[in-house]
């Protein structure tokens, strides 16, 4: 048994907590907001992010965050990418634990990865950090479906620990070494989900979405290449395997934002009317600039940017694609 703080309880905090509870551990999870933390120590629920869903009753919640880590020899940061470095540095790390990143974004100015802010930010070594990442929809995963995930650090012995930690009856975590290539994947899909989201909204099917997914790899894969990830990681979970959950799934917000987008709604209303982070929104410009830096084109991506700055309407980011000059099919 292990004595784990998840920080953050949106969607994905909430589920990773519970999910944790099933092997014993000790989960503590930090909430912004005290009422927040009063229905889920008083009636086991996060009725914001999941109204049907009862948490396990051992779960306790806390919304000081010192109070939350205190003792913790895991740390899961469940908080959006674009808050994390503001977060970290408000917040005081236990010396020796273990922090798992579950964030999947590229910090927007400064083309960080997750990892690489928490390393910047905390000065902790990358042998104490690990991502965990994949195909893994919160309310899937809340509701106990089975799936497979990955959880990549530097050092291996980091990442059997974190694997430990989280696997159970239904959720099965492998290790990777390559935290660039997993880190990658599971921010670069998200803009692929915004776009395949798009031609959804305007009434395409299938073969509109078969297509953007695996050009979409295509893209993600030169990225990958160019910045020195391993290009097999993304044949794996945190890459084909997220990318499709993703792209098919009505669960999915990016998705579900493109799909917004296509049928004719503005990024602005569409931001205001929920609360959840659809990450790909804001990354889609860090990739972007990824993708300029290695010079490498991500036609897609560019696309995407295109819609959410207004630069070009949601109906015309399928047809931008489409005239683009004929070309031999290759990574
Ligand atoms: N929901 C999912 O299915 C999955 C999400 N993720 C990733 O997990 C990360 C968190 O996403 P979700 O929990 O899904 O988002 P969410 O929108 O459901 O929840 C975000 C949480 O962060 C909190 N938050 C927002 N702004 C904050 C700030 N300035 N400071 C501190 N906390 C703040 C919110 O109050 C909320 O508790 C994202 O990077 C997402 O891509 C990864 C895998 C699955
Ligand atoms: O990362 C996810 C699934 O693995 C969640 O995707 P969304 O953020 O689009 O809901």
């Amino acid at each position: 048994m292990s004595t784990v703080t998840v920080m953050g309880s949106g969607s994905w905090g909430t589920a990773m907590a519970s999910t944790l509870c099933d092997n014993d551990h000790r989960v503590t999870l930090w909430a912004r907001r005290p009422e927040v933390c009063s229905k889920i120590n008083t009636e086991h629920r996060n009725p914001d992010y999941f109204p049907d869903l009862i948490l396990p009753d051992h779960l306790s919640a806390e919304s000081d965050p010192s109070r939350a880590m205190a003792d913790a020899q895991f740390v899961v940061l469940a908080v959006p990418s674009q808050t994390l470095r503001e977060n970290l540095g408000q917040w005081r790390l236990p010396d020796n634990a273990i922090v798992v990143s579950l964030a999947k974004g590229v910090e927007v100015g400064t083309g960080m990865r997750m990892s690489e802010v928490i390393m910047e930010v905390t000065g902790i070594s990358p042998d104490r950090i690990a991502v965990l990442t994949g195909p893994n929809l919160s309310h899937e995963i809340a509701a106990r479906q089975p799936a497979a995930a990955v959880v990549a650090s530097a050092r291996q012995e980091t990442a059997i620990a974190v694997q430990q930690l989280f696997h159970t009856a239904t959720f099965r975590p492998y290790t990777n070494n390559d935290v660039l290539g997993c880190e990658l994947g599971g921010a670069t899909k998200n803009v692929i989900a915004l776009a395949v989201g798009v031609a959804a909204g305007m009434g395409y099917g299938a073969n509109s979405a078969a297509s953007l997914i695996t050009r979409g790899l295509a893209e993600i894969i030169r990225l990958g290449e160019a910045m020195g990830a391993d290009p097999h990681t993304f044949s794996g979970l945190a890459g084909i395997g997220d990318l499709v959950a993703t792209c098919s799934s009505p669960l999915s917000r990016n998705r579900t934002f493109g799909e917004e987008l296509g049928r004719g709604r503005t990024v602005g209303e569409i931001s205001g009317s929920t609360r959840q982070v659809a990450e790909g929104v804001k990354s889609c410009k860090s990739i972007k600039a990824l993708a300029d830096r290695y010079q490498v084109e991500m036609p897609i991506t560019h696309a995407v940017c295109a819609v959410i700055d207004g630069q070009i309407a949601p109906d015309a980011l399928v047809q931008t694609l489409l005239a683009r000059a004929a070309k031999p099919e290759r990574y």
